[in-house]
């Protein structure tokens, strides 16, 4: 019932881009639209939710190249904009480096640009990784096309914020690093939890760079916008039978094996290394 209740009324702009996206848009223009086939056919559509610097970035990237399809994160589409110094992207960043949402029309804008690309080049499946963030966002996406399973990446909030601070990326491979190295003791109940930082290779460590959004204060803000404004996407996701809860127990040489573990898939990485 909480689900129910929590539902938003779609805005007219966004009731008019999903009327756009059932209707006036064909299936062969509409690469969302297209991807409602029978999962027999086709690869896995699967969404990663969790808070920011939970790391649905890095565990949505390696489930992607061991299944074969693509990663698509909105917060990359968002920032491949901003950097395009096009029409957007004075607007963008404002709302970006204040921790805000985008707006849902954007973000579908961006999305279906990405997918039209990737339905262009023969992609089939996908991991959506930071979309859906509101109720309005599943709502849409629930009307063109079927997702298999939600995965939600969970980390207490002391952790998040530190993980947050301490990430950097290359500025030259883009490769993501973290320079956080987590030792939270085990306290009333809770386990403790430990995740080593993941350093750069010599040649990336000149070339890091921070996000803009990545500041003690604008993490907070984003923080609590997850909770005001996604959470509910997981509520809306676990009423429908297809929310995969994951407490991640430390960094990825101890989460990694049970994520595949969790997903069914630890026998599917044995077969794909025999095979290699
Ligand atoms: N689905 C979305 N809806 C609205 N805004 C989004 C969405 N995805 C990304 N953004 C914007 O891009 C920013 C960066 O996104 P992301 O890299 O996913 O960050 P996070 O680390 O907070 O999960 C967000 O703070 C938000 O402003």
């Amino acid at each position: 019932m909480a689900a129910i209740t929590r539902l938003a009324k779609p805005s007219s702009s966004i009731s008019y881009l999903r009327r756009c996206l059932s209707t006036s848009i064909s299936s062969e223009t509409n690469p969302l639209f297209s991807s409602r086939k029978d999962p027999k056919d086709r690869n896995v559509q699967w969404v990663f939710l969790g808070c920011p610097g939970v790391g649905k970035g890095t565990y949505a990237s390696r489930l992607c190249s061991l299944l074969g399809v693509p990663h698509i994160a909105t917060g990359d589409l968002v920032r491949e904009e901003l950097a395009s110094s096009g029409p957007l992207s004075q607007q963008l960043s404002e709302i970006v480096n204040q921790g805000k949402l985008v707006s849902d029309q954007i973000i579908i804008n961006l999305l279906s640009k990405r997918l039209e690309a990737g339905e262009a080049k023969g992609e089939s499946g996908f991991i959506l990784d930071g979309f859906p963030r509101t109720i309005n966002q599943a709502e849409i996406l629930e009307g063109v096309t079927d997702i298999d399973l939600v995965v939600n990446l969970k980390l207490q909030e002391d952790v998040l914020l530190e993980k947050c601070l301490g990430r950097r990326i290359c500025s030259e491979c883009g490769k993501n690093f973290n320079l956080a190295s987590i030792n939270v003791k085990g306290e009333n109940g809770n386990p403790g939890i430990s995740m080593a930082p993941l350093l750069p290779p010599a040649h990336c460590t000149v070339k890091l760079i921070t996000r803009s959004d990545d500041t003690e204060a604008v993490v907070k803000e984003r923080l609590r916008v997850y909770s005001e404004k996604s959470q509910p996407v997981e509520e809306f996701y676990r009423s429908r039978g297809k929310l995969l809860e994951f407490d991640l127990p430390g960094g990825i040489p101890q989460s990694w094996p049970k994520l595949l573990e969790a997903l069914n898939l630890d026998d599917y990485e044995e077969k794909q290394s025999a095979a290699a």
